[in-house]
């Protein structure tokens, strides 16, 4: 099961610059969460703090029972590999193939043989779709092509806690629908806790359990995702909505004399852009794909906030139970068509290869609008490993 991590007044500075200051949060064992924020509000080095690569002035960052702030650096060394982490770049390293990128974990920090490496490292290429590439050089391939490297190589160790920093810069509306799918089934199958680093609003409408906005060098919420998408914070629904005119601007602080302007602008009738869609109309979480086991996180994530449904707004409120009854129908509906395909001679392998970017199977009514494109899949992720289709 994944690992819990209790992050309690957290400030980094670098030098004079403060970046965040006393940021508490708790990922829950086992839940998908999103952290938003524009630009340069310091998400990438939250991330970085969460693992100890960035030491913070104040606060704690408990994992697995220890403080890795404080703690020595071997305690630290073997905490790190509960971690699977996918950074912005990928951070490859640009002298070795994929092959060798992917396997560096294991040959670090186990002692399997090269045949064992061998056979995790491809099963991990071929989960993200590039079974093919494993001799090219990192300068040889596309960005989102090393963004899927990257996502092979933070899985070889099998992580506990999954940290991906933009997982879907660089890669197009069709692979960021297999790439959240995929972690989706990963969480599935091995109930990691899951943190993604995102400006995506698809992905923050469909796949986390909870969202968290850093804004103004703080923390402004952090809860199931349905309170965020239909908060009324001015700077909240901006993020969301894409539009120019509110709290965000172009640098961190938007100066007077531009906030007056706009305001100008708005009250002449002339918008700010943006994307104008309702973000209070929640759309089903992306659920794993038929075949799948459940999210054992979603029962958990569902008793827990359960139990605060009556601290929360009365629209989040509302919307919670909205996208509950969704889940269930969706859930309900996906169990019914693996029974039909079954009972067709199916193989029940849980990849029914529809690409619809969201619950990977059945279609519901209100299911959020993926592609259908079927140029390449990236195979469902199994249980022991083994890629769909290949079983
Ligand atoms: N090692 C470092 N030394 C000094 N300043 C740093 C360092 N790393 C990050 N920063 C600064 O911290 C701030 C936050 O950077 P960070 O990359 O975390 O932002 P972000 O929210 O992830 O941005 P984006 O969404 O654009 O990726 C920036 O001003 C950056 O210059």
């Amino acid at each position: 099961m994944g690992v819990e991590v209790s992050v309690e007044g957290l400030t980094k500075s670098f030098g004079s610059q403060n970046i965040w200051r006393d940021v508490t949060l708790t990922l829950p064992e086992g839940e998908v969460s999103a952290l938003l924020g524009p630009s340069g509000t310091g998400k990438s080095v939250f991330l970085k703090a969460l693992i100890g690569l960035l030491h913070p002035e104040q606060g704690s960052v408990i994992v697995d029972g220890t403080d890795i702030t404080k703690c020595s650096s071997k305690e630290l060394y073997e905490i790190r590999k509960l971690f699977g982490v996918l950074f912005q770049d990928g951070a490859l390293f640009g002298s070795m193939s994929l092959f060798d990128n992917t396997a560096f974990p294991l040959r670090e920090h186990t002692k399997k043989s090269e045949s064992d490496i061998r056979s995790i490292v491809m099963e991990k290429l071929d989960l993200v779709g590039l079974s093919d590439a494993g001799d090219k050089l990192p300068g040889e391939i596309s960005g989102g092509m090393r963004k899927r490297a990257g996502l092979a190589r933070a899985l070889v160790l099998d992580p506990q806690i999954i940290l991906c920093d933009e997982p879907d810069s660089g890669l197009d509306p069709v692979r960021t629908a297999y790439i959240s799918q995929l972690l989706i089934d990963i969480n599935a199958e091995i109930d990691a806790t899951i943190l993604i680093v995102t400006h995506n609003i698809n992905i923050a409408r469909t796949i986390p359990d909870n969202i968290g906005m850093l804004f103004r060098k703080e923390l402004v919420m952090f809860g199931p995702r349905e309170v965020l998408l239909t908060s009324e914070e001015p700077a909240v629904k901006q993020f969301l909505s894409g539009d120019r005119f509110g709290p965000i601007g172009m640098s961190e602080e938007k100066d007077d004399a531009t906030a007056a302007q706009e305001k100008e602008l708005e009250d002449a009738g002339i918008g700010g852009g943006g994307t104008k869609d309702d973000f209070s109309e929640i759309i089903p979480q992306v659920q794993p794909n038929p075949g799948m086991p459940e999210r054992k996180a979603s029962a958990r994530h569902r008793e827990r906030v359960e139990e605060m449904l009556h601290e929360l707004p009365e629209n989040a409120q509302q919307a919670i139970r909205e996208s509950q009854s969704q889940e269930d129908e969706i859930r309900r509906a996906n169990a019914e068509g693996m029974d039909r395909q079954n009972n067709k001679g199916g193989n029940g392998n849980g990849n029914n290869g529809g690409g619809n970017g969201n619950n990977g199977g059945v279609n519901t009514e209100k299911q959020y609008a993926g592609s259908n494109d079927n140029t390449e899949q990236f195979p469902a992720y199994r249980a022991g490993g083994n890629p769909a289709g290949n079983s």
